[in-house]
């Protein structure tokens, strides 16, 4: 599966508006670059656009204007193959990822598609399964598992493609305690640039050094997330809101 790594930041988005089929426009001109190794913090009021902006990114979503750059490759037709390997998306529903008989079938299905066979597929699913917890359940049916599990394990599919950028939306959601902790143990020990779309202000602040609030297909705020988050006029202009006595500052200090 390896490609040679191009020039340019991880991601870059320019100008980019987008409206769905039925007319509803829905980005207005975003323009976002995120570094390599960067982890940014995608936050923002219900329908700002995120998820949106997000299925841009390995080109789900096709611009209808502006563009969207992976590592210097403009995503389209010519380069879609090799941006969806670099670029993994773990979607708020795992029901979307998850379609095999068997949790080693759905893990294995993308780097089987990209021409991996035998012992080095079967390393790829088992450490995939290992990075989330998982492998206990590699014989076991994706629907006969607990939706926080089969988050863990749509997260797997992904992570067995070995990817550059990893976009996660929603991930804390359905997590138990330990399994959050877990992902972020996991997530610290990946060499992957990370955009997460969250309403989980805490994990954003864990994971993120960066925070850009979109908000009505625009980008409202970026900075550091603990700037953001400590900004009480800019949160509320944006409808977000931090857990009942959940202080920013504090919780850095006490990580460090
Ligand atoms: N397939 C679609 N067709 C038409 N409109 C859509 C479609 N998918 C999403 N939308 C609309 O686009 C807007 C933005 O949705 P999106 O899911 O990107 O927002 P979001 O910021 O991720 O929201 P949330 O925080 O609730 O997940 C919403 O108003 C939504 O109704």
């Amino acid at each position: 599966m390896s490609t040679t790594t191009q020039p340019g930041p991880a991601l870059q988005v320019e100008g980019l508006a987008y409206a769905y089929p039925d007319g509803r426009q829905v980005l207005y001109g975003v323009d976002l670059t995120v570094a390599r190794g960067e982890r940014v913090a995608l936050l923002g009021p219900n329908g700002a656009g995120k998820t949106t902006l997000a299925l841009h990114l390995n080109g789900i979503l096709t611009a209808g204007a502006g563009t969207v750059t992976v590592a210097g490759m403009p995503v389209g037709k010519k380069h879609l193959r090799d941006i969806r390997r670099r670029v993994g998306i773990v979607f708020q529903d795992p029901d979307d990822q998850l379609f095999m008989a068997t949790v080693r079938d759905d893990v294995a299905f993308g780097p089987a598609n990209y021409g991996v066979r035998g012992e080095e597929l079967e390393r790829c699913v088992v450490e995939a399964l290992e990075l989330v917890g998982m492998l206990d359940a590699i014989d076991q049916a994706p629907h006969h598992l607990s939706l926080g599990q089969r988050r863990r394990v749509a997260l797997a599919t992904v992570l067995a493609m070995r990817p550059e950028v990893l976009v996660l939306d929603e991930p804390s959601t359905f997590l138990d305690p330990a399994a959050r902790r877990e992902l972020v143990e996991t997530l610290d020990g990946l060499d992957v640039t990370l955009l997460m779309v969250t309403h989980d202000l805490p994990y954003a602040l864990q994971l993120c050094e960066r925070a850009v609030i979109l908000s009505d297909g625009v980008i409202a705020a970026d900075g550091p997330t603990v700037d953001v988050l400590t900004d009480s006029a800019l949160m509320a202009r944006h409808r977000l809101e931090l857990p009942f006595g959940f202080d920013p500052r504090a919780a850095m200090a006490a990580r460090r």
